[in-house]
């Protein structure tokens, strides 16, 4: 039989899922956006995946575990529908996908040794005081890296950017400082920091982050019914929070409605 994941041709996927009953989606164990608790696929960008694809007659969604610089890749590939990962809507990661509207909007943080001995604030921080830096693979603060000439040590997930700060493999561990703070707040006892949050840049250009959810190029049918359905949450701040404050997220990360995908995806 087709299936929706292997079929090879989006041009009836949206039926497709409709008819099975069932959504697959791409999700790299990043709390609070996406992960697994007690073997259960949970966090705010699932919680959002469940209403919208439920109020397109898709009831389930189901989750398939990839490391973040996987994702894209695992999506290409019909391992996955979606991609449920509040992924930064990025210039190059445009060409490779199609992003959803806005769902988030995150800053960056550092998560450092406790007390945080080199006094780290920011990436310009990192690079003056040589702190050796981890960024995740695939994920945009490996970005703010290059376009300073820090080099990071490269790690697959947030628990291994967690375990080399906390191993003095690094210094600091680079990421959106909603996960950071989720991290260090269940990790009780930890021997970390998490700096406050910062709008990190690339080429000198702040870049507040704008998650999304991510489609194939050719799935024009499902990103625009997502959307319609999207637009429903976003534009209430009340269902928003409804859906997504249990994990952390407030008012603050609702997306701006002036910035738009398409203008995120030419790099504003
Ligand atoms: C939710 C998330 N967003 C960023 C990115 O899209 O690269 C990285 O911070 C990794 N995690």
């Amino acid at each position: 039989a087709c299936t929706s994941t292997d079929s090879g041709d989006d041009s009836n996927h949206l039926q497709e899922l409709k008819d099975k009953g069932v959504v697959t989606v791409g999700f790299a164990g990043e709390a609070p956006y996406s992960f697994e608790q007690d073997g259960n696929l949970t966090g705010a960008t699932v919680a959002l995946h469940r209403e919208i694809f439920g109020n397109l007659g898709i009831e389930t969604v189901e989750g398939v575990n990839a490391d973040f610089g996987s994702l894209i890749p695992g999506l290409q590939a019909n391992r996955f529908d979606v991609v449920s990962a509040g992924m930064s809507i990025l210039p190059q990661r445009c060409e490779q996908a199609a992003f959803g509207d806005p769902e988030f909007n995150y800053t960056t943080a550092l998560m450092v040794t406790q007390g945080n001995p080199k006094g780290l604030k920011d990436m310009q921080s990192v690079k003056d005081s040589g702190a050796r830096l981890a960024t995740m693979t695939g994920a945009v603060e490996s970005d703010y890296a290059e376009s300073l000439g820090i080099e990071s040590t490269q790690v697959a997930t947030p628990q291994d950017g967690m375990d080399a700060v906390m191993s003095g493999r690094a210094d600091v561990f680079a990421l959106t400082a909603i996960s950071l703070n989720w991290m260090k707040t269940n990790n009780p006892g930890a021997p970390v920091d998490v700096t406050e949050s910062f709008v990190a840049n690339i080429d000198g250009k702040p870049q507040v982050g704008a998650g999304a959810t991510v489609f194939r190029t050719d799935d024009k049918e499902l990103l625009e019914a997502y959307n319609t359905e999207l637009a429903k949450i976003t534009s209430d701040p009340q269902k928003y929070l409804d859906l997504v404050g249990e994990f952390g997220f407030t008012e603050e990360e609702l997306p701006d409605p002036n910035l738009t995908t398409a203008q995120l995806c030419e790099g504003v």
